[in-house]
């Protein structure tokens, strides 16, 4: 089934950026893809279109059904708690542990708190960080704290994961550490939207590839490549 349709997808900003031009994409439930291309390119505008962080200045894009370009103000929070975003620099709350962190995120949807503490508990140990249920995020390496911002993302079982440069603050070890744990929620039947300037990982870990190069779509591959030498 198809999760994300794009339809002639254009993206100009209020200062007259035109950062998408004539997009179409189809993307089914249960897929990897990784999102390339140079900087600047519109991978981030992309991303962001999907969960309504931007709106798109023409076209149509559907995400599980609902027709989220046209969806009005008021929805998009119910239409959010189907996807989970991780970015690039953690985005955890300082001032609270780790469990809170995640149970945060169940708190929001209104979750009762005998269901909050065995899922956070749950996915806390998804990715390997129960033992630091306690612990504050700036006693915790960037990896752990990815892992928890990817616990937060997974609590609410979302359908897709929406990663804007999951690996980009980390050492290559970490990155792959992270890029594991994608691929296991993904196992489980999650849908992931990558988008990376890790080489190593793209062509290492053969999966999907969508290349943006200014606003349109050029390349389109499975188990594609990185194909640029940044
Ligand atoms: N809020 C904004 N207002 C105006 N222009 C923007 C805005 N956000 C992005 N842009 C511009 O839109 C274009 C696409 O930006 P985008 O962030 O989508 O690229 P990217 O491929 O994610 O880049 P990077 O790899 O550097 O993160 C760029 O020219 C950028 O300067």
């Amino acid at each position: 089934m198809c999760l994300i349709e794009m339809q002639d997808v254009w993206k100009t900003y209020p200062n007259g950026t035109v950062a998408l031009q004539g997009i179409d994409v189809h993307i089914k439930g249960g897929e990897f893809v990784y999102v390339v291309g140079p900087s600047g390119a519109g991978k981030s505008t992309f991303i962001k279109l999907m969960y309504r962080e931007e709106k798109p200045t023409k076209g149509e894009i559907v995400i599980n059904g609902s027709h989220i370009s046209r969806l009005k103000e008021r929805y998009i929070p119910h239409m959010r708690r189907k996807i989970g975003v991780v970015f690039q620099d953690f985005k955890l709350l300082p001032k609270l542990t780790v469990y809170e962190n995640v149970a945060f995120a169940m708190e929001v949807i209104e979750a009762s708190k005998k269901e909050i503490k065995p899922r956070v508990m749950e996915v806390l140990e998804l990715v390997r960080l129960k033992h630091k249920a306690r612990s504050l995020p700036d006693q915790l390496s960037g990896g752990e704290q990815q892992r928890v911002a990817i616990a937060r993302a997974i609590v609410n079982n979302p359908d897709l994961i929406i990663a804007d440069e999951p690996t980009g603050n980390l050492d290559p070890e970490t990155s792959m550490d992270i890029m594991e744990t994608l691929l296991d929620i993904n196992k489980r039947g999650t849908t992931v939207i990558m988008a990376t300037h890790n080489k190593e990982i793209v062509n290492n870990v053969r999966k999907r590839v969508i290349a943006i190069e200014a606003g349109r779509i050029a390349r389109d591959e499975q188990k594609g490549e990185y194909g640029y030498e940044d």
